[in-house]
């Protein structure tokens, strides 16, 4: 037991601050753009879910060939325009491509074009809500604004990997594929508000559709500043999930602490991570001077003023932001972690739950939204959940899932809940099985007798519990010496005996008269 305490309290172990020591932290995320082709090349793009041989999705430029020429992608100016208006940014009327030069393999012209002097977009934020964009066991205190520095498009460079033989190979697949650069000002105060904002972030990009919104892919990926009591600031770069942030900012904290203890001044530099340490990369004197120059090659950028504005009023009602504060509220009155659901699926569950709704008032239109969240996230995800399966819309159609809630919850309700839940578990477990509800209903023998008078039904209920009671004379003689909770054992059995056609209150009531 205590060992389990040990371990579960290792793995979820929070990043706790020493209130003596500020923490301060601003994050560059580098998120890459889902567009068809590559950022200044007529060259598919390639993501792990379409994964093709390496160095096959290159043209002449992506490789740096002489003569060839870049072109700007339109698609992936309009991507960045998406984001820079979903995060309030002020789009630049003018903005402009450099060049910033460095060798390495993995960087066939020899520099990288990416936009240094004039950005696409400067001065946005990202607000996180407290109680509304907690993450799991990581909560909010307050709200807390977090501000963006810019947003710059740029190439991605290719992938170089390491072989077991010391050999670096390289594939070009990734180079000039497009990337959007955000740049955040140091406003982080601690690890949760991290964590939360890229949570945040990953879902509004995804929501967009403007990336797959994948860290372990690669997709998105974040370099971390760090400083302490107002210190130099330190880089952290190439860490691939949220976890390694945390390890490292955690490590790099400390290490920060103990050189403050003893008077050491912090030097500004780029370290990077190792899976225990940080570890010195390079320090602000040996840093690259990367001589950017404008790209002679591509021309500026100029935009209308108003284009923020219209972009950020098309997508508006899309904004996941948006779509939560719908669902929360009347007529949907969904609880937030079950709006964050649908939100996470919403390429799929979120439409479902939005068919479903209007499939039930089409039905029944006294049926609440309440009453269906009920069957949605307890059993219908329950019962997913029970037979090990994933929920699945197809085995599910939704307008199915309307007819079986208008069943029980309709005003001409044929079946009892019980009766519900084998049905539901039989369509679940038998996705092959298409017969019509109806057809189930007949042949499993669930629905609820209905030809009988109320007369007969409180005459059979009655013969039922007498049954029961005379079967019992233990539990009887429990309930009758004060344990009144007993009773509902016998309820039980009366319904199984019933087969769950009766409602249960109406065996609880004989119960309680008879004994
Ligand atoms: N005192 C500080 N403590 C922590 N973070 C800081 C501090 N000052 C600045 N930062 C953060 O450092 C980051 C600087 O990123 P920026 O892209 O502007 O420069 P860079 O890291 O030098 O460039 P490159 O893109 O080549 O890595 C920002 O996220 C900023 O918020
Ligand atoms: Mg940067
Ligand atoms: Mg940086």
């Amino acid at each position: 037991m205590r060992f389990i305490r040990l371990l579960s309290h290792s793995t979820i172990s929070r990043f706790k601050l020493d209130p003596n020591y500020a923490f301060k932290c601003g994050i560059e995320i580098h998120t890459q753009l889902k567009t068809k082709y590559k950022l200044f090349s007529l060259s598919p793009t390639t993501t792990s879910s379409h994964i093709v041989p390496p160095n096959s999705s290159i043209s002449y430029f992506d490789i740096g060939l002489l003569g060839t020429q870049p072109k700007l992608n339109p698609e992936a100016l309009l991507l960045a325009l998406k984001l820079a208006a979903a995060l309030g940014c002020e789009v630049q009327t003018t903005s402009a491509f450099d060049r910033k030069h460095y060798m390495y393999p993995d960087q066939p012209l020899g520099y990288q074009i990416t936009q240094h002097y004039h950005p696409i977009a400067k001065n946005g934020s990202l607000t996180l809500r407290s109680g509304v964009d907690d993450e799991g066991n990581y909560r909010l205190d307050a709200d807390k604004c977090i501000n963006i520095e810019q947003l710059q498009i740029e190439q991605d460079t290719g992938k170089s990997i390491y072989t077991d033989d010391d050999e670096i190979k390289i594939d070009y697949n990734r180079a000039n594929m497009p990337l959007v650069e955000l740049v955040t000002k140091p406003d982080f105060e601690n690890f949760t508000q991290i964590r939360c904002f890229l949570r945040k972030y990953q879902q509004l990009v995804k929501y967009l559709n403007i990336c797959s919104g994948d860290m372990e892919n690669g997709a998105i990926r974040v370099d971390v500043n760090i400083s302490v009591n107002g210190g130099n600031r330190v880089e952290i770069k190439n860490l691939g999930s949220t976890t390694e942030i945390k390890q490292a900012l955690r490590y790099e904290y400390k290490r920060q602490i103990q050189l403050l203890q003893v008077n050491i001044t912090v030097s500004q530099e780029t370290r990077g991570w190792n899976g225990t340490e940080t570890v010195k990369a390079r320090s602000k004197e040996d840093a690259v001077d990367y001589r950017y120059v404008p790209d002679s090659e591509l021309s500026q950028i100029y935009l209308s003023p108003t284009i923020a504005k219209e972009i950020y009023d098309e997508i508006e009602p899309q904004l996941p932001e948006r779509v939560l504060q719908k669902l929360v509220l009347s007529p949907y009155d969904l609880e937030v972690k079950h709006a964050k659901f649908l939100l996470d699926n919403n390429d799929n569950v979120l439409p479902y739950y939005f068919q479903l709704v209007e499939a039930v008032g089409a039905r029944d239109p006294h049926i609440k939204c309440t009453t269906i969240n009920n069957w949605m996230f307890h059993e219908v995800l329950g019962s997913f959940h029970k037979n090990n399966q994933i929920f699945d819309i197809n085995v599910l159609p939704f307008d199915k899932l309307a007819s079986l809630i208008t069943l029980v919850n309709g005003h001409d309700s044929r079946l009892t809940l019980t009766s519900a839940r084998v049905l539901l578990t039989h369509v679940i477990s038998n996705p092959g099985d298409a017969r019509p509800l109806d057809a189930l209903i007949e042949e499993l023998d669930l629905e609820k007798p209905r030809d009988v008078s109320e007369h007969d039904i409180l005459e059979a209920v009655q013969e039922i519990c007498l049954e029961i009671i005379e079967q019992n004379p233990d539990v009887v003689k429990k309930i009758r010496a004060g344990k009144a909770k007993s009773i509902n054992h016998l309820v039980g059995l009366a319904m199984k005996e019933s087969q769950g056609k009766v409602k249960s209150s109406l065996f609880l009531q004989t119960f309680q008269r008879l004994i």
